[in-house]
């Protein structure tokens, strides 16, 4: 225990220090719009050489002034108290005093890694360490660790008892929190691990993946900003659901430029959230998909002409469907794009055409140079042209499989019976119901196969070149700049990231890694995941040979981690009883809160799992601060959300099990546990669904 004195003194040390960094905070804004004003101001001078200096002037200013007016809670976090009797404080930002002494240091920096990586056993270099939380520009609570007791003079205090377990403490909202001011060390190693190889962490439930990889995203930003801004940085999350839960993560860490997809919304234009059924998910997934869309990629188009009729000089030329089909497949051989090559199946065309002329013996025949331009003339000819080799699109040719008939052909030999006829029954809805995730990785793929049409190349833009006019000048505010109107600017299928992160990385199917695969070709690449959480009911072997594809030959760092943060240990006892079903011996992460509250867990016949449904919902709604989440089976999802229609409470959210991957709610009702368990790779997506919960769950079977 502190006593509350020196807790009151040590807080108002706290205090005039946080002052003194708002009071400069303030001064650097506003020399940041003097100068601005003064650079504009610069521009009456007239002369080529004032108006660079002065777009310089404006720019860093600029954006030194948007650095500095972004919302700061939280700004000052940590404190460490050095052997050397050095005093650091740690935040959000760094900041340099009026003689330049340093008043707060970057979380990021390495003088601030002592902070994350100080333990009692290797205190490197700390005596105290101190976190420091406050609202607004208050300082409400501090924390400490004495790290390094023998080293401590006698008058320095020691106050609080733990800041993490006063974080983890804490509601949680519809976004998920950034977690700068109470990283752990095996998580700061992670975090800070080298930016261009592959870094590979993995760990169970709740142990901080998301947040690690979101974390390491933004020191990969600070630490080489023209390289990561500027290239870009992607984010891959399972759902839309989840990549709505950790936008905010980034930007409150100061960070704007990364790009955040779902494995649905890769792919331009597409937003598909519909998710298939184990079973179908692992055919669609499966590497083997390669060869039943190159048959589909290489297919005549449905309803296309069969033959070709031209009159010409009274003579009646034909190409009989034998004859195109021919032209089709040799102009196809050695790996050609459908939509690169249309030119020369053109020509095949008219040459064919040609060579038929002269052995029908047309008269007056003009040499073939002649012939064809006069055939092209024709538009009978043109519009045969059209129909016979359009511009194909992925989705029409995706759309192909909806055909039985058709679909059976290239799955001929590929799929076993069963699986193609899994397929055929998916695919039955697929114009009725739009695409599947599953599917936008297929699109990818038939995009890659298909091509686009070869346009004449313009120069590429340097996405790492300064805007025009300060060229010359490359100050830090220029970089950081140009990298963020590059990241604005990129287009909507850009493909040359510099890093990639994957979280959730155990349900990335084959296919899907291709897709991501082809977004990172000279990336780095951050991959999180827990292999005991995946759905993938296809072949393991598969995965792997995908995964390691798509990440290429990179040195690979790997990290575990160890805590569960996120569930209470009584919620976790129940989650970890699961998974031992199917992995007797698993080593699993402790989980550092106990709540004393042991989970509910009821059968109830299923005709009152509807009232039940209701009535648990409503008892954590005024349970728990925070949200709550309902976690139904894979096809109840829209059947569990109509019973909770009459409940209006925005901290309410329903979702199937598979798109309850990496979210995470004060409250959890699973429903239907027994249902979710009997699917492939069911039992571990019922350990998902068991260990969302920070305070309070129930379980609710129907008998
Ligand atoms: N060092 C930390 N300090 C405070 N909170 C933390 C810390 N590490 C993790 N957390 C919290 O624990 C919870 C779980 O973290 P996260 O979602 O990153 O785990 P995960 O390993 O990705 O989980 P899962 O595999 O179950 O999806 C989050 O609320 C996160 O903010």
């Amino acid at each position: 225990m502190t006593d509350q004195t020196t807790l009151e003194q040590e807080i108002a040390v706290e205090q005039r220090h946080l002052d003194r960094v708002y009071a400069r905070l303030a001064e650097l804004r506003r020399s940041a719009v003097r100068a601005e004003r003064d650079g504009y101001r610069l521009a009456r001078v007239g002369n080529f050489g004032a108006l660079v200096e002065r777009d310089a002037m404006v720019f860093h200013a600029a954006q030194r002034r948007h650095v500095l007016d972004a919302e700061h809670e939280g700004l000052v976090f940590g404190r460490l108290d050095l052997h050397d009797r050095r005093v650091l404080h740690v935040g959000r930002l760094g900041i340099r005093g009026e003689d330049a002494e340093t008043l707060v240091v970057d979380w990021r920096a390495p003088a601030a890694a002592a902070f994350y990586q100080a333990t009692p056993a290797d205190p490197r270099g700390v005596v105290r360490r101190r976190t420091i939380q406050s609202s607004g520009e208050k300082v409400t609570r501090i924390e400490d660790d004495l790290l390094d007791p023998a080293a401590a003079p006698p008058e320095m205090a020691v106050v609080g008892d733990g800041a993490l377990l006063a974080t983890l403490s804490r509601a949680t909202g519809h976004g998920m929190r950034d977690i700068v001011a109470t990283i752990q060390r095996e998580q700061d190693e992670a975090i800070r691990s080298p930016g261009s190889d592959v870094t590979i962490v993995s760990g169970g439930p709740g142990t901080g993946k998301t947040a690690v990889a979101l974390h390491r995203a933004a020191y990969l930003l600070y630490s080489d900003r023209s390289r990561y801004a500027g290239g870009g940085i992607l984010v891959v999350g399972p759902s839309t659901v989840f990549v709505e839960y950790i936008a905010s993560v980034l930007p409150s860490l100061g960070e704007e430029t990364a790009t955040l997809h779902s494995l649905g919304t890769l792919f331009p234009g597409m937003s598909a959230t519909r998710t298939d059924p184990p079973q179908v998910a692992a055919v669609k997934g499966s590497l083997r998909m390669r060869r039943v869309l190159e048959r589909a990629a290489r297919d005549a188009v449905p309803d296309g002409p069969g033959e070709l009729r031209l009159l010409y000089q009274g003579q009646l030329l034909r190409l009989e469907r034998r004859e195109l089909d021919g032209i089709r497949d040799r102009t196809l051989s050695r790996g050609a794009r459908r939509n690169e090559v249309r030119r020369a199946a053109f020509d095949a065309v008219l040459a064919a055409l040609f060579a038929q002329a002269r052995r029908l013996g047309v008269p007056r025949l003009p040499e073939q140079p002649t012939f064809e331009d006069e055939i092209i003339e024709r538009p009978e000819f043109r519009e045969f042209l059209k129909a016979w080799w359009p511009r194909l699109h992925p989705r029409h040719v995706l759309g192909w499989l909806a055909r039985p008939d058709r679909l059976r052909r290239y799955a001929g030999g590929v799929l076993s019976r069963s699986e193609t006829e899994l397929l055929v029954g998916a695919y039955r809805t697929l114009d009725a119901e739009g695409l599947t995730v599953a599917d936008v990785a297929l699109l990818d793929e038939l995009d890659a196969l298909l091509g686009r049409p070869v346009r004449r190349k313009r120069p590429k833009r340097d996405p790492y070149q300064l805007a025009g006019g300060v060229r010359e000048l490359s100050t830090h505010a220029d970089r950081q700049r140009a990298a963020r109107e590059a990241a604005r600017e990129r287009p909507e299928d850009y493909r040359d990231f510099a890093h990639v992160v994957v979280d959730e990385s155990q349900d990335v199917s084959p296919m899907q890694w291709r897709m991501v695969g082809r977004r990172g070709r000279l990336a780095s690449w951050t991959v999180v995941g827990d292999p005991a959480q995946t759905a993938w009911a296809g072949d393991p072997e598969e995965l792997d040979r995908a995964r390691d594809q798509a990440l290429g030959r990179r040195r690979r760092h790997r990290f575990t981690l160890t805590t569960n943060y996120r569930n209470s240990a009584e919620i976790f006892a129940v989650a970890a009883a699961e998974i031992r079903r199917l992995h007797p011996d698993l080593a699993l992460p402790t989980a550092v809160r106990s709540t004393g509250v042991d989970p509910v867990q009821r059968s109830v016949p299923t005709a009152e799992l509807p009232a039940a449904t209701v009535e648990a919902v409503t008892a954590l709604l005024g349970e728990v601060e925070g949200t709550v989440g309902v976690i139904a089976p894979v096809p109840r999802r829209d059947e569990v959300a109509g019973w909770l229609a009459g409940v209006s409470d925005p901290r309410l959210q329903v979702v199937n099990s598979l798109q309850s991957k990496g979210m995470e709610y004060d409250g959890v009702v699973v429903v239907a546990p027994g249902e979710i368990r009997a699917e492939p790779s069911g039992v571990r997506t019922l350990y998902v669904a068991l260990s969302r919960a920070t305070q309070r769950l129930t379980v609710l079977d129907a008998s």
